[in-house]
């Protein structure tokens, strides 16, 4: 699945020790290994090879660091971005425009002008508010948007409810029953380039089955608005291939993915857009941390860490799971609960859980980080924001430094009246 193994009783990320790259770059740290990102990529595209034509665009929101784009870029991978700033990264990336969808149920105008003006090649509209404001402000410019509708096709995705966004409730999307008559509302606007629908129901999907109930539903929904006389050359299947956090589990494949995806759509005379994240960059990353000190607890002893809940949120926002694995290990286990430094209880990586024996000062890495880890990070507590580091072989490079509570400092002001 990835770079990250033991050679010789310690863990290496592809050919250089993880313990060299904490001791130059510090901890926490987040460390990326490009030979994963690059495998998973080729997985994907691979999968998908029997479709006549297919644009993978990469979810920015799982891992914006440029570094990462570029190396996706390389693998023919576009970008799906959600704000201005990830469009920014993507073109700094080189990313082309053209290859750039952007998605987002709360574009502001703003970002709707500038991402026409830069040309990107599709937006994905959330409602009709949004493509009545977006065709205005293209028909004015003398411009033309393409966009594909995102349709809620109120799928349960089975995954957890926070991270689920197809289902009637959740705010994605215009709802089912009522795509049809938007679309076509829609596609006679001036400005309007119209062109596909979309769907994306729901990040760390375990099964296929809801993704090809999903899709089984936007394939009916094409016909009937293709019977209507409009043309649709593009389908958007979103993203939320879900990945093994546990050791051990078990996932469906990206080539059972592919063949689903085939075996549903391969007829449908478009072109299939995907914009998979945490499947390309999930298990692409890990996060460095050291041990602070081992606490006696009364149930069991706390492994104190220098990450925390800022640096990598999943375990506190979603109950998510990371194995915590030791750099060295030291060949035994313990029952033990891994916190960090924070000032409350939700910042718990593993609560009462069968861990590699630590003791004060000895190095551990929280797998599956490379998605939705730093990305998500804050500076709650004022820690400073984890640096990133990316591996290529015997190589390393920061690739995004350690941000200290100082430059944050520095942007505060305190009035003069106070
Ligand atoms: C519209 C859209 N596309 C793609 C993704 C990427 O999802 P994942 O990282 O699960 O592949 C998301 C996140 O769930 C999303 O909201
Ligand atoms: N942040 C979530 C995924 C959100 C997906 C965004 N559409 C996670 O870590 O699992």
């Amino acid at each position: 699945m990835d770079h990250f193994d033991y050679r010789n009783g310690e863990l290496y990320a592809e050919e250089l020790p993880i313990a060299r790259i904490a001791e130059e770059v510090g901890t926490p740290v987040y460390i990326y290994s490009r030979a994963t990102l690059e495998r998973h990529a080729r997985v994907f595209r691979d999968g998908l090879k029997d479709l006549p034509s297919v644009h993978c665009a990469f979810a920015v929101k799982s891992n914006p660091n440029v570094a990462v784009l570029k190396v996706l870029k390389e693998q023919g991978f576009g970008a799906d971005v959600v704000s201005e700033g990830e469009m920014r990264r993507a073109l700094a990336a080189g990313i082309p425009a053209e290859d750039i969808v952007f998605s987002g149920v709360g574009k502001t105008r703003h970002e709707l002008t500038h991402a026409l003006e830069a040309g990107v090649g599709q937006f994905n509209l959330e409602s009709e508010e949004e493509g009545v404001e977006l065709a205005g402000i293209a028909a004015r410019k003398g411009l033309t948007a393409n966009c594909a509708l995102r349709v809620n096709p109120d799928v349960e995705a089975g995954t957890h409810e926070k991270i689920s966004t197809g289902k009637a409730e959740n705010k994605f999307g215009v709802p089912y029953d009522r795509a049809a008559e938007i679309f076509d509302r829609l596609a006679r606007l001036p400005g309007m380039n119209l062109r596909g629908l979309a769907v994306h129901i729901g990040s760390q999907l375990q099964s296929l089955d809801p993704l090809e109930a999903a899709f089984g539903r936007m394939g009916a929904l094409m016909e009937a608005i293709r019977a209507e006389g409009h043309h649709i050359t593009h389908m958007d299947l979103g993203g939320g291939v879900g990945v093994p956090y546990k050791q051990g589990e078990v996932f469906p494949s990206l080539e059972d993915y592919g063949a689903m995806v085939a075996r549903v759509c391969k007829d449908w005379g478009v072109t299939l857009m995907f914009e998979p994240g945490r499947v390309i960059t999930g298990n692409s990353g890990v996060l460095v941390t050291e041990v602070i000190r081992v606490k006696q607890g009364v149930h069991s002893p706390f492994v104190v860490v220098d990450a925390a809940m800022n640096d990598l949120a999943r375990p506190a926002m979603y109950d998510a799971w990371h194995d915590f694995q030791a750099v060295h290990p030291r060949g035994d286990h313990f029952i033990a609960s891994v916190v960090g430094p924070i000032c409350e209880s939700s910042d718990t990586f593993a609560k009462n859980r069968e861990i590699d024996r630590v003791e004060a000062g000895d190095l551990a890495v929280f797998r599956t980080a490379g998605a939705y880890g730093a990305t998500m990070a804050n500076t709650y507590n004022s820690r400073p924001l984890v640096p990133e580091v990316l591996v290529s072989g015997e190589k390393f490079a920061v690739v995004a430094d350690r941000i200290e509570p100082e430059t944050i400092l520095a942007a505060e002001r305190v009035p003069d009246w106070l």
